[in-house]
């Protein structure tokens, strides 16, 4: 029997609609409207289109979006400027400066500079740490999203074995953390696997749990799952014909119990747990100013 598909598509909306409800609820009783500033220097197609869905995504949750489009030659230098005055603008709420950036920006030294309290990426070292200790003020967008997909779908996962397959900053050493605390969606015994690792297939194998991360198309083959295993896509790879995940897809969905497919799977969750990023944003700051 081929494994049960893990809508992202429809799990998102659902996270949508609370949030929605959410920021409503907000307007009503503190009057703060969540903005979310985007900025995307250069034109990257596939940037180009998350700017979009997020874009449509804010404007159905109430949650107000600014995209500040920078050319390709910006400096460092001026991207930090405007970072800092959104830094300094009360109204925004939100700050996502879009990666990858051009050569001659250093991307840690943008991330740095971003308020930690309007870090929705939660890619500033303090929301990091702060993530590492257990206490978090916002979570990873596709970590998170990841999570929930598993929480909606429910996948046990407390002392299973989990392997996250990548360890970036943005995606897999964020999960595998995730993975391993205490609470839901969670408590699972985690494995990172990454280009150096030996007999990589056959550590991938013995996940109960893949989130495959790797960023190479259709990389988890059939033979490298367990059966029985739920397997989490998180690959968004543009090939001739469209984009594919960092699973091949229909042979391993005859081999796991459940799977995310791409699209439809994990991009969705980003989306849906940046809104929900923002929306704390905005209520923190109206906790703050009510004192
Ligand atoms: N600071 C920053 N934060 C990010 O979170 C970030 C980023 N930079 N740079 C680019 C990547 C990429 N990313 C996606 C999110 C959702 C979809 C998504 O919703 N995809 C849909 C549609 C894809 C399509 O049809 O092309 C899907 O998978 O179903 C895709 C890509 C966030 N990123």
């Amino acid at each position: 029997m081929p494994a049960q598909l893990i809508d992202g598509k429809a799990i998102s909306a659902k996270v949508r609609e609370e949030v929605a409800a959410d920021v409503r609820h907000l307007i009503d009783t503190t009057g703060v409207e969540p903005h979310l500033v985007a900025v995307l220097v250069g034109d990257d197609p596939a940037s180009a289109i998350y700017v979009r869905g997020k874009q449509k995504a804010c404007e159905k949750a109430g949650i107000r979006s600014t995209l500040h489009r920078l050319p390709a030659e910006t400096t460092q230098q001026q991207l930090t400027d405007l970072v800092q005055q959104l830094n300094a603008d009360a109204t925004v709420h939100g700050i996502l400066v879009q990666l990858p950036l051009p050569d001659q920006i250093d991307p840690v030294a943008i991330i740095d500079a971003v308020a930690p309290e309007k870090d929705v990426d939660c890619f500033h070292p303090e929301n990091v740490g702060l993530m590492v200790q257990g206490r978090p003020r916002f979570l990873p967008c596709t970590p998170h999203g990841c999570q929930r997909l598993l929480i909606e779908s429910d996948v046990e996962t407390s002392g299973k074995h989990a392997v996250v397959l990548g360890r970036s900053e943005i995606v897999g050493k964020p999960m595998a953390l995730l993975l391993m605390q205490r609470g839901l969606a969670a408590d699972a015994t985690v494995t990172v696997c990454h280009s150096r690792t030996r007999d990589l297939a056959e550590q991938v194998r013995q996940a109960d749990i893949l989130v495959a991360a790797i960023g190479r198309p259709k990389f988890v083959t059939a033979d490298m799952v367990k059966p029985g295993a739920v397997v989490i896509d998180v690959g968004i790879n543009r090939v001739d014909d469209g984009i594919v995940g960092d699973v091949d897809f229909e042979p391993v969905r005859e081999i796991a119990s459940a799977i995310t497919p791409v699209p439809g799977g994990v991009g969705p969750m980003t989306i849906a747990v940046l809104l929900q990023n923002t929306l704390k944003a905005a209520r923190l700051l109206a906790e703050q100013s009510a004192g």
